[in-house]
C-alpha cells in the first residue's frame, strides 16, 4: 500500500476512504489479517498496539500527571513551551470558529502539556481525555498522530478508522515531531486534532512549516542560552578565560580574567600582557591549539592555552584559558601562612556547628585528618582553621595540590632531592614540601589524585615520620601534621584499585565531611554578608536586595561556596551600592525561579487544604515575582485569565 504521510490525497475520496478504512479496521480485529488497503505506517502501528495489548474498545487514555507532575513537566519543557506557544496561537487563529478542533503540544513522552482550542472544542476534548497530563503514546491511546509520530519520528496524519481505538474514529489528527536543533532528539510533538470532515483544513504541511519555524527559534534561544551558560560557567571556573577575535581583541571575558589579569573587553590581549614569545608570530597560529607563557602585571607567571574558535569551519578567533604555572599552582596558600580561622566558618547549621566543635578539639592533636566534600565546600578553609587553632599555629602551613603536579615530579616536590639527584634537577637540590612544613601542617589537597607509587612513599612517611629525599642515603626526621582533602569518593577509588586501603585508614583517623551549600541554605544570608564584607575589604558594603537574596537561597549551587563567592565577586563588579537581581547571572535567576515554582506547588500539595482562587493566584504571582506568563503556566490558565483574576481580586 502507498505510504504517504497524508491520510487522504483529496477531499473527493473522503467518504469512499472512510468506508474502506472501517472495513479494514473490522477485518483486522475480527480476522486478524493485515488488510491490503491500509498505509503500511498504519498497519505497522496496529501491530505495535496489539503487542502492547491496547484495547481497541477503550474510550479513555492514561492520565499520568496530577497538577504537580504537570507543573514539573512544564518546568522541564519551559523553553519548548515558550517557543511553541506563539505558533500555537497563530495556528489557533486559522481554525474555523464553530468547528471542533484543537492544537496541542506534548512533551517527548507524548504527554499533553499545552492545548489551544475554543470552549466547545475543549469540552469535547475533555470527554476524550484529550487534555493536559494525558498520555497519547501508542501504548496508551493506540494508533494516533501523536503516538505514531513519536514512534516513527515522522510527520504523521491519522484519519478516522486508521485510529486503532474506535473511540477516536470520528477524528482526524496531524502531528509533527519537534526536534532539538543540536542533538536531533525529539523534544515534543505539535498536533492538530479535529472532526474528520476537517481533514484538508489543517494541512499537515502547514504544521511542518510551523515546526520548522519553532526549531529555528529554538536554535536562536539555545545559542543565547549557550552564551549565558558559558558566561556563568566561565565565571565560576576560578581561572581566567577570554574569547578573542582574529585581531586579538577581547570579546568576552570572565570575572577572574577581569580581576587577575586586569583585562577589559575590547582591549587587545597581545598588548596588555608580557609574553615570552613575540605575539605577532603566534597570531598566525590561531587556527591551531597551542600554549604560550606570559606574566600578568603583578608578576604572576601564567600558561595560556589557545583553542581555535570556529563557526561552520570559519575561524573567528580563539578561546584562551589561563592557568597559573604549575610551580605557582601547587602551593595554594600564600607564603606558607594560613589565613582562615574558625571565626570565618560562619554557620547556624547543626551538623556544621558540631563539625566545628570536633575540629577545634582535633586541632590540638597530631592525628591525621581527612576532609571530604564536594568541590568548593571549604575543605582548605577548614584545614587552615584547624592549623591556626592548634599548637602548631606558629609553624608553617603548606598546602600542596597533588592533582596539579606532573606525576613524574610529584615525589621530588613532596619529599625533595639532593643536589645532582637526577638530570634536570636543581643544582642546589630541593627541599620538599614535607620539610618546608616542619613544625607545622601540610595540606595534601586532591589526595584522591595521588598516583599509587607516591601513595606508597607517603604511607612510609606517615609511619616513620621521616622523609627520604631523592638521592639521599639517610632519611630526615620530620615533625608535620598531615591533613588530606579530596572531593573524590575514596572508598570508591579503593574499590577501583586506585587508592591504597592502608593509606586510606591511616588518613581518615579523624574524618570531616563538609556538607554541600544546598544542604545548608539557612547559612546563606550569613555567608553572603561575610563574603561581601571580605570582598569589599573595608570599603562601603553594598546591601543585598531581598529579591536577590531569595534567588541566591533558591539556587542549587553546584560549585558551592567558591561559586557563591565568584557570583558575589561578579555582582560587586557591576553593582554600585546595592546588589539586585540584575547583577546576578541570568541563568541563576531563572533556575532559582523554576525551583521555587516547583516548591510552591509541592507545598500546596503538602498543605492539602484547598486554596481559594485568590490565594492560589497570590502564591503563584509571588513565586514568579509577578511574572504573568510564568504565573499562567503554574496555574495552568491563559495569561488573559491571570489578568482577569488580578482585576477581579484587585491585585
Ligand atoms: N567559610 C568561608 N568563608 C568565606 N569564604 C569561604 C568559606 N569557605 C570557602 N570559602 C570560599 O570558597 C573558596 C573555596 O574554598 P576551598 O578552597 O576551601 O574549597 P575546597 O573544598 O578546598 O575546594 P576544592 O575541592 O575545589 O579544592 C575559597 O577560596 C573561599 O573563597
Amino acid at each position: 500500500m502507498y505510504d504517504s504521510p497524508l491520510a487522504i490525497q483529496s477531499f473527493a475520496e473522503f467518504s469512499e476512504r472512510e468506508k474502506q478504512l472501517l472495513v479494514c479496521w473490522d477485518d483486522y480485529l475480527t480476522k486478524k489479517k493485515v488488510p491490503s488497503g491500509l498505509r503500511s505506517l498504519i498497519s505497522s502501528s496496529w501491530k505495535r498496539c496489539e503487542r502492547m495489548r491496547v484495547s481497541p474498545l477503550q474510550t479513555q487514555v492514561q492520565v499520568v500527571s496530577d497538577q504537580y507532575d504537570l507543573l514539573q513537566k512544564k518546568v522541564e519543557n519551559k523553553l519548548l513551551l515558550e517557543v511553541a506557544m506563539p505558533f500555537m496561537e497563530e495556528i489557533f487563529l486559522h481554525f474555523p470558529t464553530e468547528k471542533i478542533i484543537s492544537a496541542v503540544l506534548t512533551d517527548a513522552c507524548g504527554v499533553i502539556i499545552e492545548i489551544k482550542a475554543n470552549q466547545k472544542s475543549l469540552s469535547t476534548a475533555e470527554s476524550h481525555t484529550f487534555f493536559q497530563g494525558a498520555d497519547w503514546t501508542e501504548g496508551s491511546a493506540g494508533t494516533n498522530a501523536i503516538g505514531t509520530a513519536l514512534a516513527t519520528g515522522q510527520p504523521t496524519q491519522v484519519f478516522g478508522a486508521e485510529h486503532f481505538c474506535w473511540a477516536w474514529h470520528p477524528w482526524v489528527c496531524s502531528a509533527v515531531p519537534i526536534r532539538d536543533p543540536l542533538t536531533n532528539k525529539i523534544l515534543g510533538i505539535l498536533d492538530i486534532s479535529g472532526e474528520k470532515g476537517l481533514v484538508l483544513a489543517h494541512d499537515l504541511y502547514y504544521l511542518v512549516s510551523q515546526v520548522g519555524k519553532i526549531e529555528h527559534n529554538l536554535t536562536l534561544h539555545l545559542t543565547q542560552e549557550n552564551a549565558l551558560t558559558l558566561q556563568t560557567l566561565t565565571d565560576s571556573m576560578g581561572d581566567p578565560f577570554v574569547v578573542i577575535d582574529v585581531n586579538g581583541t577581547v570579546k568576552r571575558s570572565n570575572v577572574p580574567a577581569k580581576m587577575m589579569l586586569d583585562l577589559k573587553e575590547e582591549s587587545i590581549l597581545f598588548n596588555i600582557l608580557e609574553w615570552a614569545a613575540d605575539p605577532l608570530e603566534w597570531r598566525e597560529r590561531l587556527s591551531n591549539i597551542f600554549e604560550e607563557k606570559l606574566r600578568s602585571r603583578n608578576g604572576t607567571a601564567w600558561v595560556a592555552k589557545f583553542y581555535p574558535y570556529k563557526i561552520a569551519g570559519k575561524l573567528f578567533g580563539s578561546m584562551v584559558l589561563f592557568k597559573k604555572e604549575w610551580s605557582q599552582r601547587i602551593q595554594t596558600s600564600v607564603g606558607h601562612v594560613a589565613r582562615f580561622h574558625f571565626s570565618d566558618l560562619v554557620t547556624q547549621h547543626p551538623s556544621m556547628l558540631n563539625l566545628i566543635e570536633v575540629a577545634k578539639k582535633a586541632a590540638f592533636s597530631d592525628q591525621t585528618v581527612l576532609i571530604t566534600g564536594e568541590t568548593g565546600t571549604g575543605k582548605e578553609v577548614l584545614a587552615q582553621a584547624i592549623h591556626n587553632h592548634g599548637s602548631r599555629r606558629e609553624g608553617p602551613f603548606v598546602a600542596v595540590n597533588c592533582g596539579a603536579i606532573p606525576e613524574e615530579l610529584l615525589a621530588s616536590e613532596l619529599f625533595g632531592y639532593e643536589k645532582g639527584a637526577f638530570t634536570g634537577a636543581n643544582r642546589q637540590g630541593k627541599k620538599g614540601k614535607f620539610l618546608l612544613a616542619d613544625k607545622g601542617t601540610i595540606l595534601l589537597d586532591e589526595i584522591g589524585d595521588l598516583p599509587l607509587k607516591v601513595q606508597t612513599y607517603l604511607l612510609r612517611v606517615l609511619e616513620e615520620r621521616m622523609v627520604h629525599p631523592l638521592g639521599r642515603e639517610r632519611p630526615i626526621p620530620v615533625d608535620v601534621r598531615v591533613i588530606a582533602a579530596t572531593h573524590k569518593d575514596l572508598e570508591q577509588e579503593l574499590r577501583k584499585g586506585n587508592f591504597r586501603e592502608d593509606l586510606y585508614f591511616r588518613l581518615k583517623v579523624i574524618h570531616f565531611q563538609l556538607p554541600p551549600l544546598r544542604r545548608r541554605k539557612q547559612d546563606l544570608p550569613l555567608l553572603v554578608d561575610r563574603m561581601v564584607a571580605q570582598l569589599t575589604k573595608g570599603k562601603r558594603k553594598p546591601s543585598v536586595d531581598p529579591a536577590a537574596m531569595r534567588v541566591l537561597e533558591a539556587y542549587h549551587w553546584p560549585g558551592n561556596l567558591r561559586e557563591l563567592r565568584n557570583v558575589l565577586d561578579r555582582a560587586l563588579f557591576y553593582a554600585e551600592n546595592r546588589i539586585g537581581l540584575e547583577h546576578l547571572p541570568k541563568e541563576i535567576v531563572e533556575q532559582a525561579r523554576d525551583r521555587e515554582a516547583v516548591w510552591i506547588m509541592s507545598s500546596w500539595k503538602e498543605k492539602r487544604e484547598p486554596l481559594d482562587e485568590r490565594e492560589k493566584l497570590l502564591w503563584a504571582l509571588e513565586a514568579t515575582r509577578w511574572n504573568i506568563t510564568q504565573t499562567a503556566r503554574i496555574l495552568n490558565v491563559s495569561r488573559m485569565t491571570v489578568y482577569r483574576w488580578m482585576k477581579r481580586y484587585g491585585l
